[in-house]
């Protein structure tokens, strides 16, 4: 059923574009294997991550709060009287997007908005997904398809103010748990290689796009909750250890906080938008178990994904760009897998490739 159907240049459905995540110990080493492949990640650390995913039975949660956020999208579309149909894709797992594409194509969908599960820019959180589009359009040889991504959206209120409501709940956890100590609000986001940083971004701009959209969002929620102290560091990195990544690692700065007497810490995962496996394990276990043998008092802050006001930010820029409108300029946002700027955090190039 087409909405809007007087006017050409509006869309008709939306694609929510994942990364995905195994479903059962069988797919663990195949999943691992589509994420990494050309990647350079070294074999031991693939071996580490695989007893990551089975020590959870196998079954990252990725999928399944997914399917919630997508749920409660749908919901507040409809409430919005927008009955536009979504469908559910994934760059490494299935639902592969290539399927969903073909699917949605097959139902009649020609022009198509798509939603990132990613705020950020830089090659993994932005670039990669428009190449995914990309691929998926690979097989469907028709002009009037139209797969148009979504900016970035770590800049805007309703994200900053997600994350803030995220924060000040867990903050207020911990002062019910732990009274009379004050906690140093860490921010975390997932760590790329220095390199992908320098060229995150137009090259025009100088790079650090990623770096620095970490850092803003950080700081912006930080104003928002008055907070004059906070740190803002990095997990989950992987390739091989003589290739710099975004430091400090957070596991690092931990160790660092009690040495320097700090008695507790709040950390926010604003790098991500749902608990997904590199939250519920690199955060959830890793650092926790840390903090708890250096006697830190240790709170993960949730992530945005379940908070009403995420939800409504996506519904916001659907709405802004199902008629057609929308700034189109806006960084990350591209049609068919097409760049937003010329030079746009260009793939570091890798042994092998
Ligand atoms: C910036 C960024 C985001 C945030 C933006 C976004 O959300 O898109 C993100 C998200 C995620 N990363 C995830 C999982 C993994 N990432 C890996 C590897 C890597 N991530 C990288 C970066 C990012 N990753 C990079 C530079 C690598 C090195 C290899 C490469 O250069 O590409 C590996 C390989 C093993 C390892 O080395 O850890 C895994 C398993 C999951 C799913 C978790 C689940 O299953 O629940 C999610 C949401
Ligand atoms: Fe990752």
């Amino acid at each position: 059923m087409r909405q809007n159907s007087g006017n050409s240049s509006a869309f008709d459905a939306l694609l929510f574009l994942s990364f995905g995540g195994p479903e059962r110990p069988e797919d663990v080493r195949p999943f691992l294997e589509n994420v990494t492949r050309g990647r350079g990640v070294p074999p031991e650390r693939l071996d580490e991550v695989v007893q990551h995913y089975l020590h959870f039975g196998g079954v990252s949660p990725i999928n399944r709060l997914n399917l919630t956020m997508i749920d409660d999208l749908r919901a507040e579309l409809e409430r919005r009287g927008r009955n536009l149909p979504i469908y559910f894709g994934n760059r490494n797992w299935h639902p592969m997007v290539a399927d969903t594409t073909q699917r949605m194509y097959d139902d009649g969908h020609r022009r198509v908005l798509v939603f990132p599960t990613s705020a950020w820019g830089g090659y993994s959180g932005c670039r990669q997904y428009h190449e995914d589009i990309a691929g998926a359009l690979a097989h469907i040889e028709d002009p009037a398809v139209v797969l148009r991504k979504l900016p970035q959206f770590c800049a805007e209120p309703k994200f900053v103010e997600a994350a803030g409501n995220a924060l000040r709940s867990a903050l207020a956890e911990f002062a019910a748990a732990h009274p009379g100590t004050a906690p140093r609000v860490v921010f975390t986001a997932h760590s790329i290689p220095e390199s992908a940083d320098r060229s995150a971004g137009p090259a025009a701009d100088g790079g650090r796009l990623y770096s620095s959209q970490i850092t803003a969002a950080a700081q912006a929620v930080a104003r928002e909750l008055e907070l004059d102290d906070y740190d803002v560091v990095w997990q989950s990195r992987s390739g091989p250890p003589q290739i710099p990544w975004l430091e400090p690692d957070i596991c690092d700065h931990l160790r660092d906080l009690a040495a320097r007497g700090t008695a507790g810490v709040v950390v926010m995962p604003i790098g991500f938008i749902s608990d997904h496996l590199e939250v519920i394990w690199d955060l959830d276990s890793e650092a926790r178990d840390l903090a708890a043998d250096l006697g830190l008092s240790y709170l993960r802050a949730p992530t945005v994904g379940t908070d009403p006001v995420f939800v409504s930010l996506i519904a916001d820029l659907v709405e802004r760009f199902a008629d057609g409108g929308g700034d189109v300029t806006a960084m990350g946002c591209g049609d068919n897998g097409a760049l937003c700027r010329p030079d746009c955090c260009v793939p570091a190039r890798r042994p092998g490739r």
